[in-house]
């Protein structure tokens, strides 16, 4: 996994560098400014004429290094610093010293025509208050620059916790941040302004190795799911899965086929008897066909004991009869339990029955869904997403999913998983199907309802963008997300 932070645990980081392991502070700024220089050459931005704007904090001061190390290589570069020189902090002023002794080229006032490329170094994870003034309208100049930027640590006016923009930000073509990425990096709409976001190595060091509370996962996670030579279909495990309604029936096959595609031994399908000869297309599916509620219980209950996890929802629909089904599952499941689409829309007023339920639960609604089932807006959940998801998932007693451009996943606890891959082409009927399909397969593997949920998300995104790959963004569709999923794991 990828450890990510919040502005205030980078500082405590930086702190702890430098005061307990004794890392000089322009050791460290020394190192950053070279890994921006580094990756600016290497990207291959244009720099036959640099603009280096800086604030009066640190982040201005690694500007100040960047400019330097530009000069020495030969490139023409100017620098522009903005903010009162009263509030330049140590390194500010060392750094600009530096800079004089060296010779570089000072400015007061600039055209941005002039430059090919600009360094963005005026507010790092220091952001404290709404932009304005001076810095406002030097943001705003950046507005009709045609050439590339470079932000440091984070593009100008990114609110480092929650990815917001304070008023206005830098919109950066590529941003090198330092030691960790920053959750404004990660979030929306602070990850469309950072532009290629690129995580430098800067020295930065904790003797106690914690654990991470917001962290996203990597291909490490899903190189942890192995086959075992000596195991069986039963050894992988069974799932049961209730979807598929009258009207809807490709939901119950998406989902039932990526529950399988990832692992699952074997599946059981749950769904309306008049649903029979649809599935001859799924052979592989074994059915539980009910006809009436009465039916539908005991049959639920039977299975529940064959299987080793259970999921509800895709294209379920909201008859009196699925209701049943849901509140038959919470009232008897003690095995993990996931809950999507219209498993979810049928919670609304189930509070107390998700709470008295013996199985852990995973509900993995999209925004519309977490807002129907909480009343809280999109909107709301936007401004402050890792902080909302936590506390709802904790007020139901559940692991929530909360799936959107980057989705969220949280059981409560300090610890909160953060998906970084996918894309807009997985905005696509059936794509949550495949999601909830692949969690089950991963959780039937035993994997454990956390790590289902945080792998399997990320597998999800890993085959969207695998899928977009062959297919193209608008073209692609769940199924190619469905196959690029087992692709995946086969490459692993
Ligand atoms: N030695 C260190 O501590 C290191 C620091 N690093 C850099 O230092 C940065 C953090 O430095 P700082 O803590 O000095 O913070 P910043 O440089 O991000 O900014 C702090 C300054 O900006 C002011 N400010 C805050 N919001 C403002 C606004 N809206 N408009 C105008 N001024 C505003 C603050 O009052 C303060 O003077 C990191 O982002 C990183 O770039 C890196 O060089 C790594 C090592
Ligand atoms: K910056």
């Amino acid at each position: 996994m990828e450890e990510i932070v919040t502005g205030k645990q980078m500082k405590e980081l930086d702190a702890y560098t430098i005061e307990t392991m004794g890392v000089p502070s322009l050791v460290l700024m020394e190192r950053a400014g070279l890994q921006v220089f580094e990756s600016m050459k290497k990207e291959g931005l244009p720099l036959s004429k640099v603009l280096v704007l800086c604030g009066s904090g640190n982040n201005g001061a690694d500007g100040v290094v960047i400019a330097r190390l530009l000069f020495l290589a030969g490139y023409q570069v100017h620098v522009c610093i903005l903010g009162n020189p009263e509030h330049f902090t140590k390194e500010m002023k060392t750094q600009i010293e530096i800079g004089r002794n060296y010779g570089i080229s000072f400015v007061k006032t600039f055209c941005v025509h002039e430059y090919t490329t600009i360094v963005d170094a005026l507010l790092g994870v220091g952001l404290s208050r709404e932009v304005s003034g001076l810095y406002r309208e030097t943001i705003e100049k950046l507005q009709d620059f045609s050439g590339k930027i470079a932000a440091v640590d984070i593009p100008s006016g990114i609110d480092a916790d929650t990815g917001a923009v304070w008023g206005c930000a830098v919109r950066a073509d590529l941003t090198v941040t330092f030691a960790y990425k920053k959750a404004g990096l990660c979030l929306y709409p602070g990850a469309a302004y950072a532009g290629k976001l690129l995580t430098a190595d800067v020295g930065i060091y904790h003797k106690d190795k914690r654990s991470p509370e917001l962290f996203a996962c990597t291909d490490r996670e899903l190189k942890k799911l192995t086959r075992k030579p000596d195991g069986n279909k039963g050894s992988f495990g069974k799932v049961f899965l209730a979807a598929g309604s009258r009207e809807i029936f490709g939901a119950a096959y998406l989902s039932g086929q990526a529950a399988l595609r990832s692992g699952a031994g074997m599946l059981k399908l749950c769904t309306p008897k008049e649903n029979r000869g649809l599935f001859t297309c799924f052979p592989e599916a074994m059915l539980a066909l009910y006809e009436d509620a009465a039916d539908m219980e005991n049959l639920v209950r039977e299975n529940l004991c064959w299987a080793d996890v259970a999921g509800i929802g895709p294209g379920l629909g909201t008859s009196p009869q699925a209701e049943r089904l849901l509140e038959t599952l919470l009232k008897y499941a003690d095995k993990p339990l996931v809950i999507d689409a219209d498993g979810l829309n049928l919670l609304k007023g189930k509070e107390k029955l998700l709470k008295s339920c013996k199985a852990p639960v995973i509900l993995t609604p999209h925004l519309g869904e977490f807002a129907r089932m909480t009343g809280i807006s999109v909107k709301e959940w936007k401004k402050n997403p890792l902080t909302i998801t936590k506390e709802t998932a904790k007020k139901l007693g559940v692991l929530l999913v909360c799936k959107d451009a980057r989705t969220i996943i949280s059981r409560g606890t300090e610890e909160t998983c953060i998906n970084l891959c996918g894309n807009d082409g997985m905005a696509t009927a059936g794509s949550g199907d495949v999601l909830t399909g692949l969690i089950l397969g991963l959780l039937a593997q035993g994997l454990s309802p956390w790590e289902a949920a945080c792998t399997g998300v990320y597998l999800h995104g890993k085959a969207g963008d695998l899928a977009a790959e062959k297919k193209g963004r608008a073209a692609m569709l769940a199924g190619d997300i469905l196959e690029a999923a087992g692709e995946i794991l086969k490459e692993l």
